[in-house]
């Protein structure tokens, strides 16, 4: 036997200097769930132990989450009933929940990187990413009302924006109105490769956000699908995205590992509600080792070729390192 692989797997001294993938707090966007009210952290039913905050609390949140080494949050709105309507006009309110929320992170930790969730289904009264019309989700105005939310968010302080709505062009529109307005230094994170995915499950009970009719089919991409997502990623690094996103993470690692080698900006990767919902609920029944298959999933994630993660994870995870 002259080759041995088992050499290099003997202990944990050699195994950790020959290991090439290692987690850290750098690796992590923390997603956080945002409601009106005073004093409020509520559990999200199909999310156990992750919670929706109020303002007030979310300051002591983001506290801790920077203690721990977390720079990085990804902001969402619960937004109440009455303020919905077709074309997601809440949206825009420069005082509304989501600026409120960017101000209050950024009075809390100055330093924390604040990005915010672009689309407009939690605003919308039909619970879909664009403005309806006959039925069909109308791309061209929806991303006019992007380009205005997005500049709403950053003149809020928010440093990136994170379109999440996969209408056609709006990378573009929502880069030309930040340059246009002077707002030349702040980010765009799109999710460009985002699949109709059954996992969103979960975050759709967090924000309310589930649609009222039919599915998202029509603009997220068909699970199916491998080339068009090479396809849809460059299309919105031409337009200027300066980080991109595959969603979700595990089901779509191989999409994750051609990205990589496709593109040289920042490969981001959520790893979405669904993923952590089903450890969480397994590890309650006593089937699963939930800290050992978290590093596991976190683990591959970032093998795959994921710069950043956005997880629901996050803290869990340093906690560990
Ligand atoms: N457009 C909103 C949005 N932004 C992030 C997620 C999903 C995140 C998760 O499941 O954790 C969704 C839901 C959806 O598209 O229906
Ligand atoms: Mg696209």
């Amino acid at each position: 036997m002259l080759i041995r692989n088992r050499r290099l797997r003997t202990n944990e001294a050699i195994r950790s200097l020959v290991r090439e993938t290692i987690i850290t707090p750098n690796d992590f966007i923390v997603p956080l769930f945002v409601v009106e009210g005073q004093n409020v952290k509520e559990e999200i039913a199909s999310m156990p132990n992750y919670y929706r905050y109020s303002l007030d609390l979310l300051k002591k949140e983001v506290k801790e989450l920077w203690d721990l080494g977390l720079k990085s949050v990804l902001v969402f709105g619960k937004v109440a009933d009455n303020l919905k309507n077709n074309k997601g006009t809440e949206a825009l309110n420069a005082e509304g929940l989501m600026q409120r929320a960017v101000k209050t992170i950024k009075d809390a930790v100055p330093e924390m990187l604040v990005m915010t969730d672009v689309a407009l289904d939690p605003y919308s009264s039909y619970g879909h990413d664009g403005i309806v019309e006959n039925g069909q989700i109308i791309n061209d105005a929806t991303k006019e009302v992007l380009a205005k939310m997005s500049l709403s968010h950053v003149q809020a302080g928010a440093d990136f924006v994170a379109p999440s709505d996969m209408m056609d062009g709006r990378v573009k529109a929502i880069r030309e109105l930040l340059e246009q307005e002077g707002y030349v230094n702040s980010g765009i994170m799109s999710y460009s490769a985002k699949y109709a995915s059954a996992f969103y499950g979960p975050f759709r009970d967090a924000l309310d956000s589930a649609p009222g009719f039919g599915d998202k089919k029509t603009y997220q991409m068909d699970p199916a699908n491998r080339e068009e997502a090479i396809k849809e990623t460059l299309q919105d690094i031409e337009e200027g995205a300066d980080i991109v996103m595959v969603k979700p993470g595990l089901c779509y690692l191989d999409i994750v590992r051609e990205i990589k080698n496709a593109v040289s900006v920042p490969v981001a990767v959520y790893q979405v509600s669904g993923e952590y919902s089903m450890l969480k609920a397994a590890a309650q029944k006593g089937w699963l080792d939930h800290d050992a298959v978290m590093l596991e999933q976190l683990t591959a994630i970032k093998r795959a070729g994921a710069h950043m993660i956005a997880s629901y994870f996050a803290k869990d995870a340093v906690k560990l390192l």
